[in-house]
């Protein structure tokens, strides 16, 4: 089960290498590596868990975080509709791709937070509002899916994972709260 301790800070270097791609079918150790990085997003998102564990809350986690640089991520967004129990976006991602992007950006209101970042970096992080993602499962089967808003953004961070590039690098150096026009504040 993967814990905070499995988790490489920034400073590694681990962090800033562009990972490979995974080959199919899968390895064990692969398909393993997949439902673990999952288990562990459910456990942060579960209060008892989370405090037994000591876990950060996160909706994202890549390979690389676990000083595993394969290009591979889980992502968990619980559902924003309390008429939904089941969650926003569920998936782990396999040799995600970005194909197609929009012009409009978004950024989340709060900034950005970091498993692998123990510090609060404030400021806006841009990034494409809309974009169009293809990955394959753990069977193999590619997926071509369109992401929007807060998933959008959350995968976007995770695959700048993949590219050895963290959210604070997108932050404005000279106003890290500048707003370019027409972009999306996401609450
Ligand atoms: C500096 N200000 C801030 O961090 C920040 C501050 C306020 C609001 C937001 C929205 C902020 N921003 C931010 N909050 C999150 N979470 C909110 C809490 N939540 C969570 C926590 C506990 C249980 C269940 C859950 Cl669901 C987990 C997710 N996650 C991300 N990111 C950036 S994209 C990848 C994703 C990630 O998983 N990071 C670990 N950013
Ligand atoms: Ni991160």
């Amino acid at each position: 089960m993967i814990t905070m301790d499995d988790i490489i800070r920034e400073g590694h270097p681990t962090l800033r290498k562009v990972a490979e791609e995974v080959s199919f079918p899968l390895s064990e150790e692969d398909r393993q590596l997949g439902k673990d990085m999952m288990e562990f997003l459910e456990n942060s998102q579960d209060p008892v868990k989370a405090e037994e564990l000591d876990l950060r809350g996160g909706v994202g986690l890549a390979a690389p975080q676990v000083d595993v640089s394969k290009r591979m991520a889980a992502v968990l967004v619980p559902s924003s509709d309390p008429e939904r129990e089941e969650p926003d976006f569920q998936a782990v991602l396999y040799n995600p791709k970005i194909m197609s992007h929009s012009v409009q950006e978004a950024c989340l209101s709060d900034g950005e937070g970091c498993l692998s970042v123990d510090r609060e970096v404030p400021g806006y992080v841009p990034r494409s509002a809309r974009i169009t993602l293809t990955y394959f499962n753990e069977e193999g089967e590619q997926q071509k899916i369109r992401l929007k808003n807060y998933t959008a953004i959350v995968v976007q961070h995770e695959i700048d994972h993949l590219n050895g590039v963290m959210f604070y690098d997108h932050i404005n150096g000279q106003n890290p709260f500048a707003l370019k026009e027409g972009i999306l504040v996401i609450e």
